[in-house]
Formats: structure tokens, sequence, C-alpha cells
């Protein structure tokens, strides 16, 4: 039975969610219609309730009006199956190194489990999602990249083949145009066809700012395992212009799986995206708390 007390304390909690209610309304309003690409990195999504958290944000900011648009990763993911199997596996300058056997596991894991992981997560919370990759509709046509890294020993500067490794070279958005608007919410997998045919590992941060830019997005959010970009001293920095950035890349404070984060949000905002921020998507409901409040957590880089 309920006391006086307890009626009191629920009182008091009802209000309380409505004043977050309506303080998430000018957020809304600034939303309303636009496009947000959300990337959710491997290393986020470890936590089974957190991924549904993350879907729950994803359903509730359709329902607001908003046109979210996930892209995935799945690097630790991949690298865990691509060991089952006894395929070593490396990275040169944030990328993986992809030959035929590996392209083929890469597409298996992006494309099938996490694809469809997330889906399920996303109609489990009531919504609509439907899982491609940029070979649908001929989405993203990538180009074969190479990276120039420097040999620790000799410091001598050579070009490393990264095989079957490419970066979006043309993005067609006619399915996505069909999609959006409409209930749907896409989830992509960072898996393209090569300019000339097969199939092409692309960087998921690369894939989310390619996609963001051609579709014209408002707020581009890359959720990773950290609180955002970091100092020398492992403090978060707040907000960083793009020149700040590249600084940062070159004097070695931004390494491995950061650079091609950073890069993708330095070429998102040349592309015309509005805000581009790095921030932890192992906070429960970090992309809510992003966008419809005032908390804006983690790095903000703008022009
Ligand atoms: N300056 C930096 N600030 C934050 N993280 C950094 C920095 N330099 C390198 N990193 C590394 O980048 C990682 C994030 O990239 P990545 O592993 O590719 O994540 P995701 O799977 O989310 O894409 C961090 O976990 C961290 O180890
Ligand atoms: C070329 C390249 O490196 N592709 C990535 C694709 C997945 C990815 O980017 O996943 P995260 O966002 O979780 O790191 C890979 O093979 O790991």
């Amino acid at each position: 039975m309920s006391t006086e007390t307890d009626k009191i304390a629920d009182t008091i909690d009802e209000h309380a969610k409505a004043r977050v209610l309506v303080q998430a309304l000018p957020h809304m309003q600034r939303y309303d219609d636009a496009i947000v690409v959300v990337k959710y990195g491997g290393h986020a999504m470890g936590d089974e309730q957190v991924a549904r958290d993350f879907a729950q944000d994803i359903v509730l900011l359709e329902q607001s009006g908003v046109n979210p648009v996930v892209v995935h990763g799945g690097g630790p993911q991949i690298g865990a199956m691509l060991n089952k199997l006894g395929i070593k596996s490396e990275f040169a300058a944030g990328l993986r190194i992809t030959d035929k056997a590996t392209v083929e596991i890469v597409e298996m894991v992006l494309a099938g489990s996490i694809n469809k992981q997330i889906v399920g997560f996303i109609n489990e919370a009531g919504g609509k999602a439907l899982g491609l990759s940029g070979k649908d509709g001929n989405m993203v046509r990538a180009a074969k990249v190479t990276r120039s890294v420097v040999d620790p020993t000799s410091k001598e500067e050579h070009e490393i083949d990264l095989g079957f490794v490419g970066e979006p070279e043309t993005v067609d958005t006619t399915v996505l145009d069909q999609i959006l608007g409409r209930e749907l919410i896409p989830v992509l997998a960072p898996v393209a066809t090569g300019m000339e045919g097969g199939t092409f590992n692309v960087n998921a941060d690369t894939f989310a700012g390619a996609i963001a830019g051609a579709l014209g997005a408002k707020r581009l959010l890359l959720l990773t395992d950290v609180p955002g970009v970091l100092d020398r001293n492992k403090e978060l920095i707040k907000e960083l212009t793009i020149a700040e950035a590249r600084a940062l890349i070159a004097d070695g404070t931004i390494s491995g799986g950061m650079i091609p984060k950073v890069e993708t949000c330095i070429y998102a905002l040349e592309q015309g995206v509005e805000g581009v921020v790095i921030l932890d998507g192992k906070v429960p409901h970090a992309v809510l708390l992003e966008l419809l409040t005032d908390l804006g957590a983690g790095t903000l880089i703008r022009r």
C-alpha cells in the first residue's frame, strides 16, 4: 500500500519527467525533419543493454521528426572472427590490411551478423529498421586506397598496399532518398562496391562521413569507446578547430583508429555538415543526451 510520502515522491518524479520533456522541445524543433547520421563503433557495441538503449534512442529520434541514419562499425568483432578462423590481421594508419580471404569475413560480419543485430534491436524498440550495405542500390562505390607509413627502424617512408580497402568515391543516395521520411530507419554496413566491381572494406567512420556529406546531414555523431579526443594528459578536449585537429594528428597525439575519425569530421564539415561530435557510445542514451538535452558531451569539431 502506498503511503502519503510515496504519493508525494511519485508526483515530484512525474513533474521532473515533464520538465525533461519540455526541455527537449527546442532541441526537437531544431532537428525537425533534419538528417542526423549516427556512426556506432564496434567498441561501443560490447554491452547488450547499451546497444538496446542506443536502439531506443534512434527510435525516439525518428518518432520526434528527426531522420536518423545509422552507420555501424565492427572492427573488434571482425578481429575476433578472423582470430577464430586463424587469419592474421594487421592495421596500417588505422586501416585493416584486407586480402581476399579477409574481405569475405569483413562482409560476413558487418553486413551479416552485426547489421542484423542492430536492425533487430531497433525493431524490438518499435522502429522499422532496414539493413543495407553500401553495395545496395549502388549506394557507395569505393576507390582503392594506399597509405604511406614511416618504418620505425629505418625512418624511411614507404607505401603500403592495403588490399581491398577503399574510400568512397561516389555516393548515390537514390535508395536512401526513398527510405527517409517514411518511418524507415536505414542501418548501413560499411562495405562498398569497387570502381571495377568486387567488394571493398571501408572504414566505418569514413563511410559515415561520406553518407553525411552526400545527404546534407545537419549533424554527424561518431560514437566510440572514449569520451572524445583526448590530449597528451588523457584529458577530454571539448572543442577543436580543423587546424587544431590537424596539428594533433601531425604531432602524434591523435593516433590509430582516432585518425580516420577526426579526418572524417574534417571532411564532413568541409562538405557542409553543420556539427560533428565524437562521443562515448558506452554512456547509456549518449545519442539522446547529445541531441535532445543541454548536456552536450564529447569533442565538438568545428570550422
Ligand atoms: N588522442 C586520442 N584521443 C582519444 N582516443 C585516441 C586518441 N588517439 C588514439 N586513440 C584511440 O582511438 C580509439 C578509438 O578508435 P577505434 O578503436 O577505431 O574506435 P571505434 O571502434 O569506436 O571506431 C580509442 O579507443 C583510442 O585507443
Ligand atoms: C578498412 C577498415 O579498417 N575497415 C574496418 C571496418 C569496420 C570499422 O571501421 O569498425 P569500427 O568503427 O568498429 O572501427 C575494419 O576492417 O575493421
